[in-house]
């Protein structure tokens, strides 16, 4: 049975210079790879500026790879561009007060993924609405409301209410709780958690906080300047680093968690 999701040598390159005379481009993505299977959790790590966010744009079809290919259930969704894509790859942010549309009501902003997708009649959008609310621990009355009357989880939380819509098989999640408070950061954990385990969810969790990462994935990819330094199961690579780079990220996030904690 092919994986859920699995890329191959997946490969992206910006254009730096407008200069005709002198094109430059820069490649952030340099060939990267790997396979998830439903319910399991698959971690992108490395510092800042090595591709990670790229690569989640790439996968929920934000931007479109040079090369490579990406099988959904075993089929290459960059060459059909299918709408199951849009259906079944999700994204959430970093940041949900720049993800949520400060004019729209929550109802609105979690209809749209439905609208867009040709989903239901307006009475099944708004059962679903409320459904998917409950889910994410939110009352089906905040419908009505808009996002700055909510705190920076519940937010997240409506971000999250808003991936779900369309019941995706794959939640690529863009450092989803790194712009939260740190008494907020370990309930959006659990709350990611919890619906992996009802929903059964793949997740793709890019993420600077190894200690984190080593709690929620299965397996781990380390990215640096755009390469895959290294790729497998996430205590494997914890314990027995084959690359220099992992062994130096591993070291500084010790370090500086020591450093936290003094
Ligand atoms: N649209 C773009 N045009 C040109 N260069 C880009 C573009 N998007 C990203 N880059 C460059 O690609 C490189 C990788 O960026 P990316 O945001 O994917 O890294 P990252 O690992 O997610 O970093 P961070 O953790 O800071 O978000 C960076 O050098 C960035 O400046």
């Amino acid at each position: 049975m092919p994986s859920l999701l699995s890329a191959k040598l997946i490969r992206k390159s910006y254009k730096v210079s407008n200069n005709p005379f002198k094109q430059r481009y820069l490649e952030v993505v340099k060939g990267i790879s790997f396979s998830l299977n439903a319910g399991q959790t698959l971690a992108v790590v490395g510092e800042s500026g090595s591709g990670k966010s790229t690569l989640a744009r790439i996968l929920v079809g934000a931007e479109q790879p040079d090369s490579g290919e990406l099988l959904f259930e075993g089929s290459n969704i960059i060459k059909s561009s299918s709408f199951s894509w849009y259906r079944n790859i999700r994204m959430i942010f970093q940041n949900p007060s720049a993800s949520l549309n400060p004019r729209a009501t929550i109802r609105q902003s979690l209809e749209e993924p439905l609208i867009n997708a040709k989903a239901g009649n307006s009475q099944s959008r708004k059962d679903r609405i409320a459904e998917v609310l409950d889910l994410v621990g939110l009352r089906p009355e905040y419908a009505d409301r808009y996002p700055h009357t909510f705190s920076g989880g519940q937010r997240q939380r409506i971000a999250i209410a808003r991936a779900l819509m369309l019941n995706p098989k794959v939640i690529v999640a863009d450092e989803p709780v790194s712009a939260l408070d740190v008494s907020v950061q370990a309930q959006i954990i659990n709350l990611l958690l919890d619906l992996q385990d009802r929903l059964d969810l793949a997740y793709v969790f890019i993420s600077h906080d190894l200690g984190l990462v080593q709690h929620f994935s299965d397996k781990v990819l380390v990215m640096h300047n755009g390469e895959q330094k290294e790729y497998g199961r996430v205590g494997e690579v914890f314990s027995q680093p084959q690359s220099r780079y992992t062994l130096e990220l591993l070291n500084a996030s010790a370090s500086y968690r020591k450093a936290i904690e003094k």
